[in-house]
């Protein structure tokens, strides 16, 4: 497939190239999987105002964030509305993509990039270099906080693109520090645990030429964004889809809305309460469609794991094994867009566990092994110290090598009572060492005595006296 992908014209190129009745084959997506098709929701999408979150009275906010609570648990999706944005800014900077795409693919290939995480990449498809089938898709990624990069055309381009990322920004953390309160968390605890203010925001510009075999090809194929919350705005054309109780649906946008959906690390840091919403784009055979996706996750060298004080306080076991973000990153890009597979790598202990073990003691000791990754020490040492006391005879596990997982939908997690903790014997009194007695001291002797100097007892004999007879 290299040699495929090193030679893949842009789709943009292809879709404009004269008599294009067919796809090739090698964009054909329904040999590949058998996705079946969209229809509109049966209920509305979830809106949320964000005036209110923002600047309205204190029962106005705490009922949006029981929406934007809600509308995570049950959809992974909603709309914002009266975001403060100004349409105008939305709109120059979908056109400005417009002009990128519109560049020669000389021009373009000036900022390809080579590696996936390299701050400036265009290109087509997914991962060209890894795929077999081939995505009606162009694109171009950047990484735009916290260092903005950008490519410097066409002109006014990355100007226009730093004001759209700064204005999407704070939306972005505000609408987070709901979702943090949403969880029981105050409302700065998601934004200190991620270190948001040195937070990656990436900026996705789709380009989705018409296609003469929509219903074959694939814009992008479903997937969960890697990130915490991502902001996505279109030309007015129709395409995305999100997975909506096990259907996929149509998201209808409303005018000057942003379309924003949940991300595999609000899925972990939420411990599975928010899971990641999977979500595809269609392809039509009439307008080119374009896109732009403001991904917004916690800073790359964040290891991000559940949050401690919804795993601690609440006596769960943690669900996803801890890792740094920037490893992730690396992962989902660098492979296919597959799903959840990416999310689902770190889920796997447990799913492991909780597919083979007949026995609880096992899947204590498996969790060890989870914990023991996690940054709560105090938990650590806890269930060792658990597993230690209460359980020195269950023999390590010889675990089996596990096949690429057929796995079955993961049920809830099973409350793990964890029996009381032995009582711990009392010590023995400690036997004291003798202490030998101290010797005698010494007797002190008489002084000796000391030797006075002899006193001379006769005067000398020439001390001449004068004579004392009266003269
Ligand atoms: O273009 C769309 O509607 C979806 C784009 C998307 O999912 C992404 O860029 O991650
Ligand atoms: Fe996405």
């Amino acid at each position: 497939m290299a040699t495929a992908a090193a030679s893949l014209p842009s789709i943009k190129l292809l879709a404009e190239s004269a008599d294009l009745k067919s796809i090739p084959s090698h964009y054909d997506y329904s040999k590949n999987a058998n996705e079946p098709t969209a229809s509109d929701p049966d209920e509305s999408l979830p809106i949320i105002d964000f005036s209110l979150l923002t600047s309205g009275t204190l029962d106005q906010r705490s009922k949006v964030i029981d929406d934007i609570g809600r509308a995570c648990q049950d959809w992974g999706f909603f709309m914002v509305v009266n975001h403060g944005v100004p349409e105008t800014l939305m709109k120059a900077v979908i056109g400005a993509c417009n002009e990128f795409f519109d560049l020669t693919e000389e021009e373009k290939r000036e900022f390809e990039g080579k590696d996936v995480l390299d701050p400036i990449r265009c290109g087509t498809s997914f991962n060209a270099q890894k795929e077999k089938v081939f995505f009606w898709r162009d694109f171009l990624k950047v990484l735009v906080h916290p260092q903005f990069h950008f490519p410097s055309k066409p002109l006014g381009f990355s100007e226009l693109s730093l004001e759209y990322c700064e204005r999407t920004r704070k939306v972005a953390r505000e609408l987070l520090r709901g979702v943090s309160e949403s969880l029981g968390l105050e409302d700065c605890y998601l934004d200190k645990a991620l270190d948001l203010d040195m937070g990656l925001q990436v900026f996705i510009a789709n380009l989705y030429p018409p296609c003469p075999q929509p219903e074959l090809a694939m814009g992008m194929p479903p997937h969960s964004d890697h990130g915490l919350l991502t902001l996505l705005i279109q030309n007015d054309v129709g395409g995305l889809q999100i997975q909506h109780n096990g259907k996929w649906v149509n998201v209808n946008a409303l005018p000057n809305s942003f379309l924003v959906n949940t991300g595999d690390h609000l899925e972990i840091f939420s411990n599975g309460k928010y899971k990641s919403v999977m979500h595809r784009a269609a392809v039509n055979n009439k307008v080119t469609r374009i896109s732009i996706a403001m991904a917004n996750g916690p800073s790359m060298d964040t290891i991000v794991s559940p949050a401690p004080k919804l795993v601690e306080d609440r006596n769960r076991l943690p669900a996803y094994v801890p890792m740094k973000y920037k490893e992730y990153l690396a992962l989902q890009q660098g492979n296919q867009l597959d799903g959840k597979s990416c999310l689902d790598r770190l889920l796997l202990v447990i799913k492991s566990t909780m597919a083979r073990s007949q026995h609880p003691s096992i899947l204590l000791m498996l969790s060890v092994v989870t914990l023991s990754l996690m940054s709560s020490s105090k938990i650590v040492a806890d269930a060792r110290h658990l597993l230690e006391t209460t359980l020195p005879e269950v023999p390590k596990p010889e675990l089996p090598e596990l096949p690429k997982p057929e796995l079955p939908e993961l049920p809830p997690l099973p409350k793990v009572e964890l029996p009381p903790l032995p009582d711990v014997p009392s010590l023995p009194k400690p036997e004291l060492p003798h202490v030998p007695e101290l010797p005698h001291l010494p007797e002190i002797h008489d002084l000796p005595k000391p030797t006075f100097p002899t006193i001379p007892t006769s005067l000398p004999k020439d001390i001449h006296f004068p004579s004392l007879s009266p003269p």
